[in-house]
Parts: structure tokens; C-alpha cells; sequence
């Protein structure tokens, strides 16, 4: 929740973090966009997260699922199916937790992916035709489909599995960006989220080396700080004396179209 919130931050959106299903509506009333994120599951918070996901189909707000875990365990595969039968907008998770939700049987070590993202194209292709709505699933390559179109992300850096809450962070900025866009183009901006997301790891995955090139050797710990400074440099580009503005408008967003 920590990550998540300080991504969106740092990428200039507001942030909100509330689970109790006594305020989740009224907090979505004057929300712009709603992200469920199933990390740490419990019984009361599924149902906060039920009636927040209800509460913005009820208003014709976006809402974003990241299905951490699953097909780890059955209560778990159990709650986020009742969240994807209330159709997101856009649902993220990493190859593993597409091709569980998917219904194809695969190996499962609890919330990181045992599969490439493109073992789960397919899957993700018929998932976000079935229900109408976009799907993401992350890795080396990120593929986002609406189940006819399938943009591919070539930006990140493999660092990012060695911090937990990357993909919960960049499923947040997915929510941000998803709102920003019009209804349609929701496609495009969840593969614009990623791509920005990735391109801000890779500039901070240059920082830590030239650190480490001075003998400051750095590993996950400095990526995820300089992830932040990265995005909030990349989003206030207004002062533009400043030597962060070259090096992260440097980089390239690869967005590739199928
Ligand atoms: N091997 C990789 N190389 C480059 N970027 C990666 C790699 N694996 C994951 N990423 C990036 O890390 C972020 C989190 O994705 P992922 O690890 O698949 O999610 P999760 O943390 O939910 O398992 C995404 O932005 C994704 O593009
Ligand atoms: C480690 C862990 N355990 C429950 S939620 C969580 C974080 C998962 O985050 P991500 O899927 O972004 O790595
Ligand atoms: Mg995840």
C-alpha cells in the first residue's frame, strides 16, 4: 500500500487508501477511479472491495483489478472471480493470475508468475472478450488486449521482481491514467501507464548503475527510491534547468501494436 500510494503520487495523481466497507461508497463519490487490489485478503475487506466495485459501475467510473495471487488458494481464486464477474475496466496480474482467472490450470507459487506473459496471450485475449473489458498481463513484455487489439510494452527493467508491489504500483497507475483517458481509449492508456512505469525503472536502473560504477553498489532497495524520484521528475517537467529532465525525457516509451 506504501509503494502503491507513493507511485501515484509521485506520478502526480491523488491517492486514497480505505478497505472498510462503511465508507468505500461515499469515498467513491468523490473518487475519480477505483483500483482493487486483493494483496492482503481478508473476509471483511472482500467485501469492502464488493461494494466499492459496485459502487463505481453505479456511477460510470472506471475501476482497475489487480488479482494478486490468483489460483494460489481457492478462497482467494474465489473472491477475485466474484470481483471479475463485476467487470472491471481493466483488469492487471502478472501471466500466473491471468491464465488462473482464465481457468487454465497452471503452476502457482503464491503472488510472483511462473509463466512468460505471452504463455497467457491467448487467455487474456478471451478473457477480455468475454467480459467486455481490457486485460494487461505484465512481464518482460506487458501485452494489453480488448480481446481483438493487443499492444505490446517493451519498457522495464527485470530489477522490478525483486521489489514487491511493482505490479501492484504500476496497476495503480493504470487506474490514474485510465481516467485521464477517454472511455474508449482505455486500452491505450493502460499500455501508456506500463510503458511510463517501465521507462521510469529504466532510468532509475541507470542511476543505481552509475552509482555503482562509483562503488556505491545498489540493488532493489535503491531501485525502488529512484522509481520515484524517476516518475516525479518524468510528470513535473516544468523546470526544465533541471539535469533529472534530460536523462528521464531521454527515454523511449516502446509501445509496439500486433
Ligand atoms: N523480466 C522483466 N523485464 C523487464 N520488466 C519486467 C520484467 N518482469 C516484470 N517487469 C515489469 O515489472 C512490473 C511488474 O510486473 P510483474 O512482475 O509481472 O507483476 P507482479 O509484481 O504482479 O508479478 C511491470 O511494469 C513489468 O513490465
Ligand atoms: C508479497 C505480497 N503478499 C501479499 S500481497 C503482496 C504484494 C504483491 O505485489 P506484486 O504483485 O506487485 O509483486
Ligand atoms: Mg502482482
Amino acid at each position: 500500500m506504501d509503494f502503491m500510494a507513493n507511485t501515484l503520487l509521485a506520478a502526480g495523481a491523488s491517492p486514497a487508501m480505505a478497505h472498510c466497507k462503511e465508507e468505500v461508497e461515499d469515498f467513491m463519490k468523490i473518487a475519480s477511479a477505483l483500483l482493487v487490489n486483493v494483496g492482503t485478503l481478508s473476509p471483511d475487506w472482500t467485501e469492502g472491495m464488493r461494494l466499492a466495485a459496485e459502487a463505481a459501475n453505479a456511477l460510470g467510473k472506471p475501476w482497475v483489478l489487480d488479482p494478486v495471487g490468483a489460483g494460489a488458494t481457492p478462497f482467494r481464486t474465489k473472491a477475485i472471480m466474484s470481483l471479475v464477474n463485476l467487470r472491471p475496466t481493466v483488469i492487471r496480474g502478472n501471466a500466473s493470475e491471468i491464465m488462473a482467472i482464465a481457468g487454465a490450470a497452471g503452476e502457482t507459487k503464491g503472488v510472483d508468475s511462473t509463466a512468460e506473459s505471452t504463455d497467457a496471450l491467448e487467455h487474456a485475449k478471451r478473457l477480455a472478450k468475454d467480459l467486455g473489458c481490457i486485460v494487461a498481463v505484465s512481464g518482460k513484455i506487458d501485452l494489453v488486449t480488448d480481446g481483438d487489439r493487443v499492444l505490446k510494452v517493451h519498457n522495464g527493467v527485470s530489477l522490478l521482481t525483486s521489489i514487491t508491489a511493482a505490479g501492484c504500483s504500476v496497476t495503480a497507475l493504470i487506474a490514474a491514467f485510465v481516467c485521464c483517458a477517454p472511455h474508449d481509449e482505455a486500452l491505450q492508456a493502460t499500455a501508456y501507464a506500463l510503458a511510463v512505469f517501465g521507462a521510469a525503472a529504466e532510468v532509475a536502473r541507470g542511476i543505481i548503475y552509475e552509482g555503482k560504477k562509483l562503488g556505491l553498489g545498489q540493488g532493489p532497495g535503491s531501485l525502488r527510491v529512484k522509481l520515484l524520484d524517476a516518475l516525479h521528475f518524468m510528470s513535473d517537467t516544468k523546470d526544465t534547468d533541471d539535469p533529472w529532465d534530460e536523462t528521464v525525457l531521454s527515454r523511449n516509451l516502446y509501445i509496439e501494436c500486433e
